[in-house]
């Protein structure tokens, strides 16, 4: 029904009235197929579980596929602002298949994938790059890590799933030394300008290359949706600082598609 609405509305509208309605009928669609909000945090976490069990396969080819490579550019950057040195620990916290980690891996240093998902994980195992990586299953509401033992912690495109974003951000805060810096890069609230062509892309484009490419439409509906879930660039630096980190900073990237948080432990 929604569809023969849809299909009429350019003859009697025009197109921009289609393009907001399609638009709505999308997201009305995702939450319906998701009905991620009428579940309890538990149910929450295993169907985000549920959505890297399914999309470990094809997760790397479809990140270049849906950001047209420019995840790479963006991981880049993280990678050259971090500058890990030698002797260092570093996590990169919600590491998936390893991607960011293996850009910072060295022998002088010590390098730490911590994933929840261990297909996401063994995905990344099986790459080349890999080698001195040490990979921990683990979530970011509880570290497997002792308190102030992290030089450098880095979360990539992972901090938005998580179930309990305060719990999250204090055992971030935990985990590192005094002086130690946590770098947060994920999607954010794009300038206004951009927005409808943004969404457009993320509502229409992006759900059916997971049917087509990862054979796991809901899935992508999901990483979605939670990208419009996610707190703006402002309201998370807040909650950065209620964590009790002390410098905190951030850097808008591609007109604020994606945002790198910068936040320091106070020594
Ligand atoms: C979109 S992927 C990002 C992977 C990688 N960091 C990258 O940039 O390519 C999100 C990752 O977050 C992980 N994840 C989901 N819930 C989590 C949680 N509560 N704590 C830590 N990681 C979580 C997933 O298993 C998945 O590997």
């Amino acid at each position: 029904m929604l569809n023969q609405i849809a299909d009429a509305l350019p003859t009697l509208f025009g197109r921009q009235m289609t393009l907001a309605f399609r638009i709505k009928r999308s997201m009305t669609e995702i939450d319906n197929s998701f009905g991620f909000r009428q579940v309890s945090p538990t149910e929450r976490r295993d169907r985000i579980r549920r959505v890297f069990r399914a999309v470990a396969p094809r997760y790397d080819l479809m990140n270049d596929l849906m950001s047209m490579g420019i995840h790479r550019q963006w991981k880049a950057l993280l990678v050259r602002a971090v500058g890990a040195r030698p002797g260092q620990v570093i996590v990169d916290l919600a590491g998936g298949t390893g991607d960011v980690a293996r850009a910072m891996n060295g022998a002088d240093r010590t390098v730490i994938v911590c994933d929840p998902s261990t297909e996401m994980m063994n995905a990344g195992r099986r790459r080349p790059g890999k080698e001195g990586l040490v990979w921990l299953a683990g979530e970011a509401e509880a570290i497997p890590l002792a308190d102030n033992s992290v030089d450098t912690l880095t979360i990539s495109f992972g901090i938005r799933n998580v179930t309990r974003l305060d719990l999250a951000l204090a055992d971030i805060h935990r985990v590192l030394k005094p002086g130690g810096i946590a770098y947060c890069l994920e999607f954010s609230r794009p300038h206004r300008l951009i927005r409808p062509f943004y969404d457009l892309f993320s509502f229409q484009v992006i759900p059916r290359l997971g049917a087509l490419v990862a054979q796991a439409p809901e899935a992508y509906a999901y990483l979605v949706e939670s990208i419009r879930r996610f707190p703006d660039q402002e309201e998370f630096a807040a909650m950065f600082r209620a964590a009790g980190f002390a410098d905190v900073r951030y850097r808008d990237l591609s007109f604020g598609i994606a945002c790198l948080h910068i936040a320091t432990k106070a020594r």
